[in-house]
């Protein structure tokens, strides 16, 4: 029914340290080993690709999870292009109507709860749909000094998540049109977005976080720990 991709490219330069942060353990396995059981433990997932920094070092090789396939492609300089060069990747068999979902190698925490919703009500979409959080903090714009310059309203506002499901040729088109307009997307929908479509939000859990900073490796690591069924 779907395919998987898995941006994996990126540097973790907030994170700092030798070994990006999708490499680093959590729980006793590779972050990015958490994150690939998470999509690939769904039925209706087949298989995913991989967007690898050129001349990873250190991947480990799979060529399968959970008995499904494993590819690799080389990622870009963005997110977006890791994205995109996933996409141009994928098996010529996943044709443009197919759904592909895109998932953060850096956000290992995803529950199979979250994702069984996520492709049951993404199908169904027209556009295609996300994971996303709604917004629980009062939020704040600074000036360049972090002096409080006002609040912003929250009622309408999301943190968007992934996985972000969308049908392979529609979103190649749009990270396409965004790349060649040089629009920097940050995530999948936002390229959707500025077609004037209107992905769906599927609420998601809290603890579906990205690694970004080490605190995020202890929260994630508490967040695994204390799930009664750690496959969950
Ligand atoms: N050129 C890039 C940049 C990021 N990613 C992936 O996109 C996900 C989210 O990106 P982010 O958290 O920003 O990861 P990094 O870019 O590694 O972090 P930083 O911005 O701190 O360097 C990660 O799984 C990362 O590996 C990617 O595939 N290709
Ligand atoms: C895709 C994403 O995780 C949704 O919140 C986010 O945009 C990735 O941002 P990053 O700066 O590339 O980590």
């Amino acid at each position: 029914m779907t395919w998987a991709i898995v941006p994996a490219a990126g540097r973790g330069s907030r994170f700092g340290g030798a070994v990006p942060k999708q490499y680093l353990v959590l729980a006793g396995r590779p972050v990015i080993e958490h994150s690939l059981r998470a999509v690939l433990d769904h039925p209706g997932v087949d298989g995913v690709m991989v967007a690898l920094a050129q001349d990873d070092a250190a991947w480990p090789g799979w060529r399968e999870v959970g008995g499904k396939p494993v590819l690799t492609c080389v990622g870009g300089g963005e997110r977006a292009d890791s994205v995109l060069a996933a996409l141009h990747a994928l098996p010529a068999s996943i044709d443009d109507d197919q759904w592909v979902l895109v998932h953060d190698a850096a956000r290992p925490c995803l529950h199979r709860d979250d994702l069984a919703r996520l492709i049951g009500e993404g199908c169904r979409d027209a556009v295609g749909a996300l994971l996303a959080a709604p917004v629980r903090d009062t939020l704040k714009r600074a000036d360049a000094d972090a002096k409080c310059l006002g609040t912003e309203p929250r009622e309408a506002l999301w943190r968007a998540l992934t996985p972000q499901l969308f049908r392979r040729g529609g979103l190649t088109r749009a990270l396409s049109s965004a790349h060649r307009n040089g629009v920097r997307v940050t995530d999948e929908a936002m390229a959707m977005e500025r077609l004037g479509l209107k992905p769906r939000l599927v609420e998601g859990r809290d603890d579906n976080l990205k690694i970004t900073t080490p605190a995020d490796l202890a929260l994630a690591e508490f967040v695994l720990s204390n799930r009664k069924d750690p496959s969950a």
